[in-house]
């Protein structure tokens, strides 16, 4: 949504803002006249159903100024606020509100109309420029404060939260001083009058579209590796993204400060990985999927840890709830070796760095029986094995898809690639798919794209994405298409619910469950726990990099895996992967440590794991977890504990190796019970629009086509049915080969 002028007809005043159109909620602001203040008015006029909204002025949660206001019996209390994090954001001092008089609350609403002084610069750097655009976001709640009469009370997360564009001089007004005031003022003649409205007509440059055999929406592992074979077959392919550039190759430009001169990018250099977590401007996120997903060209491969584990077999089996057709995944595997080989030394002069992590837990798994290998030498070996991490990176720079697969795809006449767009749906006669519905108007008419005679789409837009365009487009459980169906625009453009495809989209999801034990041992380097890594390097490591790719920033953070398989009381084989990391996420312990000196196993439970989820939408579209899918099951529990006392079983056999969490006062037990579960993701979510051979219990068939339609398919995690043995993206790119060679095969394409 985009802000504009509307007149408050209680007050009389001009505000520029939105009205969300799933609760209703109005937001705006009015700025004085003059550039160099740093105040303005704001609304919030909220049904009562709103128990508290929030405004966030930088559009963002974290780091930049946020207010919340909500009722409490005829007053409005509000406060302004910092979050740090994605935890209760707390009180910020600096700005002054004052509750202006035409604030109230009635049967159906609340309205709080206020000032806001020194409210248009806060720390770190950020604010509202009152010449240029700014993005606003808001954040609602169902659920009410802790203690009302408080300005500082507590409350808990958010049911959703949205965006809209504001271009700050339509938000200037003459009246302002007159507002303060508590009078509208003589409107100035220049200023048309409207009141809020939701319609969402589009106008704009619209062009006659361009058809195409195959559109490709979504451009991630999935996505990228079945335009490349599409296209390499000669077909007439669109792969839209909507996000943009990420590698420097692909026109990225967000370099660290240390890497300009080289034009490097956070998504190019490995070591640069964990800083992703860490930076306030984290724009690469999607901020309408409440998990971890990256809304830039690559996806998730542009922003992950690059651990790359080419399958092993029993990722591909029916006992992982795979088609039959599926098993032999090895032509497809090495295809993929081929275009994309793994390196477990991925310093240009093939010396391993920041080893030392690596080193002890050797020493703790040579005691129990595992033995070293390679990992992505014998796949099939996952069994107290451990081996040097494996990473999808080539000549020191992170590799995956983008600088693969997209590069041949690129330089091909018939495919074409188009970035910042959206999809919101599919587009449909009954089962057949005619095109899909963007929010480019250049594109097409109202932004629709068209298929050639028997074309057909492909949804690789993730495993939140891919759901939340079949719900928009008909297609999924009925609780979903009608969340849809309540939001004004997603809605009006929904096919009759005579044409609705009911099938399990988002249903038995699963992501593996991943508790983090955290140690110090003297021997290690924790790398400052990587906090410096973009704006303040170590310099020589800096200076080796850039002349060589070598040395510490040729690597991600991950040094070491290692595997172990279980059998629960349930007669299923689980296995248990580790990764080992110099440094923390966090350290929550009551012992003194050394931070300089901290490592972290993380201990996750993968292939054969019993738990599963659902994900699906607000009917402010936002995707998040209905039902979080981790130990929901409880063998799944004891296998996983079981686990992580075996990996700290003989601790005490290497001298000085001490786990500072969780520190003595706790068992493992009541560590796994504490843990957040919201912490225990480790966004690898898989199964949204799960492959099978029933429409019952699957969504996509063993041509990855979708179920009761006939030229609509899937190519990403979606389709993926259970965790593979290791961190997946390796077996989603072998499927994503397998997927575009069955596709290409199946009769009656384009
Ligand atoms: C107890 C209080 C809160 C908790 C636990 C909480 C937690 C979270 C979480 C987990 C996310 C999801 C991350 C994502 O999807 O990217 C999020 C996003 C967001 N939150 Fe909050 N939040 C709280 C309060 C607030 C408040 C008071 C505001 C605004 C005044 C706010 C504004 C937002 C916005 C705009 C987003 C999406 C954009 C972004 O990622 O920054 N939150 N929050």
């Amino acid at each position: 949504q985009v802000a504009a002028p509307y007149t408050d007809s209680g007050n009389g005043f001009v505000f520029d803002g939105i009205t969300d159109p799933t609760y209703g909620v109005t937001y705006g602001i009015v700025l004085p006249q003059a550039n160099t203040s740093t105040e303005f008015i704001g609304e919030i006029v909220a049904p009562i159903a709103a128990k508290w909204v929030g405004v966030a002025f930088g559009g963002a949660m974290i780091g930049d100024l946020l207010l919340v206001a909500w009722p409490n019996g005829n007053d409005i209390v509000a406060s302004t606020r910092w979050a740090t994090d994605y935890i209760q954001p707390t009180e910020y001092d600096g700005p002054t509100l004052t509750t202006l008089p035409s604030s109230l609350v009635n049967s159906t609403h609340w309205k709080y109309v206020y000032r806001c002084q020194n409210c248009t610069s806060w720390q770190g750097g950020g604010g509202i420029d009152p010449t240029g655009t700014g993005v606003f976001a808001w954040a609602y709640s169902s659920v009410g404060v802790d203690d009302p009469s408080d300005p500082e009370s507590t409350f808990q997360e958010h049911t959703d939260f949205g965006f809209f564009g504001i271009n700050f001089p339509d938000a200037q007004n003459s009246n302002y001083q007159n507002y303060l005031q508590g009078n509208p003022g003589t409107p100035p003649s220049s200023t048309t009058t409207t009141t809020t409205s939701t319609s969402t007509t589009t106008t704009g440059p619209t062009a006659s579209a361009t058809p195409y055999d195959y559109i490709i929406v979504g451009a991630g592992p999935g996505g990228i590796i079945a335009a490349d074979r599409l296209s390499e077959a000669g077909k007439k392919v669109l792969l839209l993204e909507r996000g943009g550039p990420s590698t420097a190759e692909t026109g990225g430009t967000y370099d660290a400060p240390w890497t300009q001169s080289a034009n490097l990018t956070k998504f190019d250099v490995p070591g640069l990985f964990e800083s992703l977590f860490t930076d306030p401007n984290d724009w690469w996120w999607c901020k309408d999927i409440t998990f971890f997903a990256g809304c830039l060209l690559g996806g998730g491969t542009s922003v992950n840890g690059a651990l790359y584990w080419y399958p092993a077999d029993s990722d591909f089996s029916t006992e992982n709830g795979w088609p039959q057709s599926w098993a032999n995944h090895q032509p497809y595997t090495s295809k993929l070796q081929q275009r994309l080989p793994s390196t477990d030394h991925p310093s240009t002069d093939g010396k391993r760095y920041l080893e030392e992590s690596a080193n002890v837990v050797v020493q703790l798994l040579s005691k129990q029986g595992y033995s070293n290998i390679t990992i992505n030498d014998n796949p099939n070996s996952k069994d107290h094995v451990y081996g040097y991490s494996a990473f999808d990176f080539i000549n020191g720079e992170r590799a995956g898809p983008v600088a693969t697969y997209f590069q041949t795809a690129k330089a091909r006449p018939n495919f074409t690639y188009k970035d910042y767009v959206l999809v919101s749906q599919v587009v449909r006669n009954g089962a057949t798919i005619t095109g899909v519905r963007t929010n480019d108007t250049s594109l097409g008419p109202n932004g629709i794209v068209p298929l050639n005679p028997n074309g057909r789409v492909i949804l690789s837009a993730g495993s939140f994405g891919t759901p939340r365009i079949l719900f928009q487009s008909g297609i999924g459980p009925t609780d979903m298409i009608q969340a849809v169906q309540a939001n004004p625009t997603a809605g009006a453009n929904l096919p009759a619910q005579s044409d609705w495809i009911n099938l399990p989209v988002g249903q038995g999801v699963s992501d593996n469950p991943s508790i983090n034990l955290v140690f110090t041992h003297p021997s290690i380097d924790a790398y400052e726990n990587w906090a410096d890594v973009w704006s303040d390097p170590r310099p020589a490591d800096a200076q080796q990099y850039l002349t060589s790719r070598s040395g510490v920033f040729a690597g991600a953070s991950p040094k070491l895996n290692f595997w172990r398989a279980y059998g629960g009381n349930d007669g299923f084989t689980r296995y248990a992967q580790g990764t080992v990391r110099p440094g923390a996420a966090s350290v929550n312990t009551s012992l003194p440590y050394n931070a300089s000196q901290i490592f972290t196993i993380t201990v996750y439970l993968s292939q054969g794991i019993q738990s599963r989820g659902r994900v699906g939408i607000t009917s402010g579209l936002n995707a998040q977890a209905i039902t979080n899918p981790w130990l929901t099951d409880t063998d799944d529990k004891t296998v996983l504990l079981q686990a992580l006392h075996d990996v700290a079983d003989n601790i005490k056999s290497i001298p000085n190796l001490t786990l500072i969490t969780p520190d003595p006062t706790m068992t493992l037990e009541q560590y796994v019970d504490a843990y957040d579960p919201s912490t225990m993701c480790s966004n690898h979510w898989v199964g949204s629009a799960k492959i099978g051979t029933s429409a019952s219990n699957a969504v996509v068939d063993q041509n990855a086509k979708v179920f009761n339609t006939n030229n609509l398919f899937v190519v990403d995690a979606s389709i993926i049915p259970a965790l593979p043995i290791g961190n997946p993206h390796g077996q989603l790119m072998s499927a994503a080969e397998q997927a575009a060679a069955k596709i290409l095969a199946l009769a009656g394409g384009p």
